[in-house]
C-alpha cells in the first residue's frame, strides 16, 4: 500500500484458493428492514458486517429500533416509533438505506431527517418520493427530489394504489413492497415507464417478503402485497455473490482454479448468473454442495452482454473482459450512470487510463481489449471499481488503485482476502 493506492498484485501463477465472502449486502439489509417491522424480535444469522449494513443498522436505531451483535450474528428487535422529537437518518451512498428506510419513516410520529454523501444527492430517488406521497406519506425536499428530505411521521401509511416508474433503480419498487404489509390497506404497485433492471432484485424482495409471512402477489408488472403482520425468529443471510465476482472472474483471468465456499444451490441472487456467464466464456464451472469451483481456461472469449438484469456485476465483468481475445459490448446498463458514481464514465476513462479501448455506448460500454500498462486506477468512491482495479492488476504490473478502503461498502476485508487468495 503507498499513499491513498494499493498496488494491486499481478498473480504469480495459476491460482489455486479458497475464499470466502461475506455475507449479501442486500439480504442483510432486506432482513433488517422486515425484521425491524416484524411483531417479534429476528436473529439475523451471518449478516454482513460493512459500511452499507451499519447504516441500516443505524437507521433502524434512528427510527426506533434496537438490534444486539450476538456473536457473528445480529439480534434485531420490532421498530417502537415513539417520540416525536426530530431525529437523522444517515445515508452514506447506500442505494438500500436511501430507498428502503423513508417509508419506515412516515410509519413512526416524528420528523426524520435523510443526508448522506455527495454523491448519494445524485442519485435517483424521485419516483420514490413521490409514490410514498401519493400513499400518504409527508415528505419535504429541497425541490430536487434529491436527499436531503424530510419524512414528518403521522402515525402510520394509508397505502393503496400506485403507479411508478422504476426504470432508474429497481430499488424504487423494492422499498414500496418491502414497507407495504405496514401499510393500513397494504400497497398496489403498477409499474409505469420502461422495465425497471435488477430484476433478481425483484425476486429477492418478494422471496424475503414470504420469508416473513407477507404475501406478495405479482401479475406482470402489477404488484400487491397485502397488509399483515412479519415475523421471522430465525434468518441465514447468503454469501454475497456480486462480492464473489472479481474472485470467480480472477480464475478466468489468471488461470487455476478457485472455490467460493458456500455459493448456495438456489438464490435470487444476481451473481448467480456468473455460473452461466463464465461458461459463455469458456471457463470449466461446478457447483455442489460445498460450494461454486471455477477453473480457468487460459482464454476469455469477447462477447456481447445485456447486464441490465445483473447491472452491479458491470464494473468487474468489464475488467475482465479487457482480457478477452476480441472485442466486447456490454449494453442494458444506462441506469448505471446513477449509481455511486456514473460508472459507465468512470469505467471508460479508467479501463481507457490504462490502455484498452473502451468507450460509452448509450446504454453500456463497448471494449476492445489492447495491451494494458499500470497506472492509477481511480475509483470514485465506488467499491465496485476497487475490485475491477484487482481483477486489472492480475495481469498487469503496477495498477495502483485509488483509495481501496472504499471498498468497506460491501467488503471491509476484500485486500487482504484479495492477497490470500494469490498465496
Ligand atoms: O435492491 C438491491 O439490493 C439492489 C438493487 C440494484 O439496484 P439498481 O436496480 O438501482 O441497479 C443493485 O444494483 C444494488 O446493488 C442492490
Ligand atoms: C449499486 C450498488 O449499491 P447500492 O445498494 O448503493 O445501490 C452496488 O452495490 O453495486
Amino acid at each position: 500500500m503507498a499513499g491513498n493506492t494499493w498496488t494491486a498484485p499481478v498473480a504469480p501463477g495459476p491460482l489455486d484458493a479458497n475464499v470466502r465472502v461475506p455475507g449479501s449486502k442486500s439480504i442483510t439489509n432486506r432482513a433488517y428492514v422486515l425484521a425491524a417491522l416484524s411483531a417479534q424480535p429476528t436473529l439475523v444469522r451471518a449478516p454482513l458486517d460493512s459500511r452499507d449494513a451499519r447504516l441500516m443498522l443505524g437507521a433502524l436505531s434512528a427510527l426506533g429500533g434496537s438490534w444486539e451483535q450476538a456473536g457473528e450474528n445480529v439480534l434485531v428487535r420490532p421498530l417502537v416509533p415513539e417520540g416525536t422529537e426530530p431525529t437523522s437518518v444517515a445515508l452514506g451512498n447506500a442505494g438500500t438505506v436511501a430507498r428502503f428506510t423513508p417509508a419506515l419513516a412516515g410509519l413512526g410520529s416524528r420528523p426524520v431527517t435523510f443526508d448522506g454523501d455527495e454523491a448519494i444527492r445524485r442519485r435517483p430517488i424521485a419516483p420514490l418520493l413521490n409514490a410514498l406521497r401519493d400513499l400518504g406519506a409527508d415528505i419535504e425536499d429541497e425541490g430536487r427530489g434529491a436527499p436531503p428530505f424530510t419524512v414528518r411521521g403521522h402515525g402510520g401509511i394509508d397505502g393503496g394504489k400506485v403507479d411508478l416508474d422504476s426504470s432508474a433503480s429497481s430499488q424504487f419498487l423494492s422499498a414500496l413492497l418491502l414497507a407495504g404489509p405496514s401499510f393500513s390497506s397494504g400497497v398496489t404497485v403498477r409499474l409505469i415507464g420502461d422495465a425497471p433492471p435488477s430484476e433478481p432484485h425483484i425476486a429477492m424482495t418478494l422471496d424475503l417478503l414470504r420469508r416473513f409471512g407477507a404475501a406478495p402477489e405479482r401479475a406482470g408488472t402489477e404488484f400487491h402485497v397485502p397488509p399483515a403482520q412479519l415475523a421471522c425468529p430465525d434468518y441465514t443471510v447468503e454469501p454475497d455473490l456480486s462480492t464473489a465476482a472479481p474472485f470467480v472472474v480472477a480464475a478466468a483471468a489468471a488461470g487455476g482454479t478457485v472455490r467460493i465456499d458456500g455459493w448456495p444451490e438456489r438464490t435470487t441472487q444476481p451473481g448467480d448468473w456468473l455460473r452461466s456467464l463464465l461458461v459463455e466464456l469458456g471457463q470449466r464451472v461446478s457447483l455442489d454442495a460445498g460450494g461454486l469451483t471455477v477453473t480457468g481456461a487460459g482464454t476469455i472469449s469477447g462477447t456481447r452482454l445485456d447486464l441490465h438484469e445483473v447491472g452491479e456485476l458491470t464494473p468487474v465483468i468489464a475488467a475482465l473482459l479487457c482480457f478477452a481475445d476480441g472485442p466486447s459490448v456490454i449494453s442494458g446498463v444506462a441506469h448505471l450512470r446513477g449509481h455511486e458514481t456514473d460508472r459507465l464514465a468512470a469505467l471508460a476513462t479508467e479501463l481507457s487510463g490504462l490502455g484498452a479501448q473502451v468507450r460509452e455506448t448509450g446504454d453500456g460500454l463497448a471494449i476492445t481489449p489492447a495491451p494494458l500498462h499500470g497506472g492509477v486506477f481511480h475509483t470514485y468512491d465506488d467499491h465496485r471499481l476497487v475490485m475491477a482495479g484487482a481483477v486489472l492488476g492480475l495481469r498487469v504490473p503496477g495498477v495502483e488503485v485509488e483509495n481501496p478502503a472504499t471498498v468497506g461498502k460491501t467488503f471491509p476485508g476484500f485486500v487482504d482476502a484479495w492477497q490470500s487468495m494469490l498465496g
